[in-house]
């Protein structure tokens, strides 16, 4: 991807999207995504094509089925580059909480591996004899530390928010996180996809308003599992990278540079983005 965009400004560059400031509107920003993978704590060599236009295009129906809460998304008078248009948002300049607002609706992954070690995640106790991909008896909060890019975030209690953010705006990121979540998770179920977890981004606005930032309930911020699979006995079948992953895993030791992607997964990983996102969407 070339860092240059004609009227914009690169900013960063992540795993998978970079940032960009429209020349002449410093309230604004340009995230653009781009069609990288990454599975194991690596970018993956051979991108994915059309990924970041779906997710893209998932993100901005999202924030519209959840009309009452208070998007990052801007309505200015900017000229995205074609370039990047199906791939990019225009988005209002907030300032960021440094915390991940992870919400679980189920027990997998970091998560799992922390209530192993402890009996909670994030200060959280759960219940006893949990299995992975077990539901818990309702969703939780379970927020994390912004790490640097390229660390893994860091499970905080619900304290450590408050002494980051002060104690208002902490039970807000609780309350809202856990309401989206809901909302998200029965319009998923009612199309047969289980939302498992995700990671929420919030940032205050000029007024002070909280605002749900970043990309919000895709595959890379989220678990979408088949919930018939799961019905039937196989948990976490994902909709995403699961593809990738189990090729990795017989095909790679984890040392060094993952091999690069064959033909064959590459396309059955894009079918499986679009898949979902036509199934979300539908
Ligand atoms: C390299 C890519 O990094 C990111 O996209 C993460 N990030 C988002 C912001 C942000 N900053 C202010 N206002 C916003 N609306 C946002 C958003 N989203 C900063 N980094």
């Amino acid at each position: 991807m070339s860092d240059e965009l004609p009227g914009f400004t690169f900013l960063t560059a992540g795993k998978v999207r970079d940032l960009y400031a429209p020349e002449g509107h410093d309230d604004l920003l340009l995230l653009v995504a781009n069609d990288r993978v990454s599975a194991f704590d690596q970018v993956l060599s051979r991108p994915i094509p059309g990924r970041a236009a779906l997710l893209t295009r998932l993100t901005r129906w999202w924030f519209a089925q959840l009309a009452d809460v208070p998007n990052h998304l801007a309505d200015a008078d900017v000229a995205v580059p074609e370039a990047v248009a199906d791939r990019a948002m225009l988005v209002r300049r907030l300032r960021m909480h440094p915390v991940e607002c992870v919400v679980r609706g189920y027990v997998t992954g970091s998560g799992y591996a922390e209530y192993r070690r402890t009996g909670s995640i994030s200060g959280l106790p759960l219940p006893e004899g949990l299995q992975d991909g077990d539901r818990l008896p309702e969703p939780i909060f379970t927020p994390a530390y912004k790490a640097e890019l390229g660390a893994h975030d860091e499970n905080i209690p619900f304290e450590t928010v408050v002494d980051l953010v002060g104690a208002e705006t902490a039970e807000a990121l609780r309350s809202t996180s856990l309401r989206i979540f809901a909302e998200a998770s029965a319009i998923a179920d009612a199309k047969g996809v289980i939302l498992a977890d995700t990671k929420f981004e919030f940032g205050d606005d000029a007024e002070g308003g909280l605002v749900l930032a970043d990309e919000v309930l895709t595959p890379d911020s989220s678990r979408f599992w088949d919930a018939a699979a799961y019905a039937s006995g196989r948990r976490g079948v994902g909709f995403d990278k699961q593809i990738v992953r189990d090729w990795l895993a017989a095909h790679w030791d984890g040392e060094g540079a993952a091999p690069d992607l064959p033909d064959e997964v590459v396309q059955r990983t894009a079918d499986r983005y679009r898949e979902l996102v036509e199934l979300l969407t539908a």
